[in-house]
């Protein structure tokens, strides 16, 4: 439902029209990313990301949403091809929005959390899980946004962000980031059709 988030932040509805907009030539490259707690929440499972977007960078576990599947169809598939585990219980905690400098591609990550799972983490040939202290999260070693919104996921409060990034993929030039309602996450839509 265009129009939603431009509710939430003139800065999001910005985002949203630029989006929608035939005129310009922003696109939405939609992915996923899962954060696998241990049930009392005293560790979280990263894994460590051997090659591809992102490598030698600790993160969830996602890839892109194909265009036959709903985002949360996405996060299982993605989450039991990266690190061997299935959840049925993945909740929609926030969405992210990362704008690289000079580039037209907008990176969505619908980010989906649980403490509920099946399986033993595997190493594959894209990831090396890993699990992590909740206290002693490896900051230094992940994407420079994490350190904004990770203890949101973590006390399970809903939330929509927008990350400016230099063509470095490091610097940060702006940053944005609003609690919402959980039932906006998943009114807000996936792929932005051009009218
Ligand atoms: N700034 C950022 N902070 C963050 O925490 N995660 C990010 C991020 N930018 C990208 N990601 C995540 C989202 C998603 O899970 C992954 C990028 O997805 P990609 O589809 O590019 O990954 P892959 O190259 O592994 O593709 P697949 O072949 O679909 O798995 O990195």
């Amino acid at each position: 439902m265009i129009g939603r988030l431009a509710e939430v932040d003139p800065v999001l509805g910005e985002l949203e029209e630029e989006l929608g907009s035939l005129n310009s030539p922003k696109t939405v490259k939609p992915c996923t990313l899962a954060l696998i707690f241990k049930q009392d929440r005293s560790k979280v499972l990263l894994g460590y990301k051997k090659r591809g977007f992102g490598v030698g960078l600790y993160n969830g576990f996602g890839g892109k949403i194909q265009h036959e599947e709903s985002a949360l169809e996405g996060a299982k598939r993605e989450l039991e091809e990266e690190s061997g585990l299935t959840s049925e219980d993945l909740v929609k905690i926030g969405i992210l929005y990362f704008e690289f400098e000079s580039d037209p591609v907008i990176l969505t990550a619908h980010l989906y959390t649980s403490d509920r799972f099946n399986g033993v983490p595997v190493e594959t040939e894209e990831m090396r899980p890993e699990w992590f202290d909740i206290n002693n999260i490896p900051f230094t070693k992940m994407w420079n946004d994490d350190k904004y919104w990770f203890s949101f996921a973590v006390e399970n409060k809903p939330f929509i962000a927008r990350f400016s990034f230099k063509s470095d993929l490091k610097t940060i030039v702006r940053h944005n980031i609003n609690f919402v309602d959980p039932q906006l996450l998943n009114e807000v839509p996936i792929w932005y059709p051009k009218s």
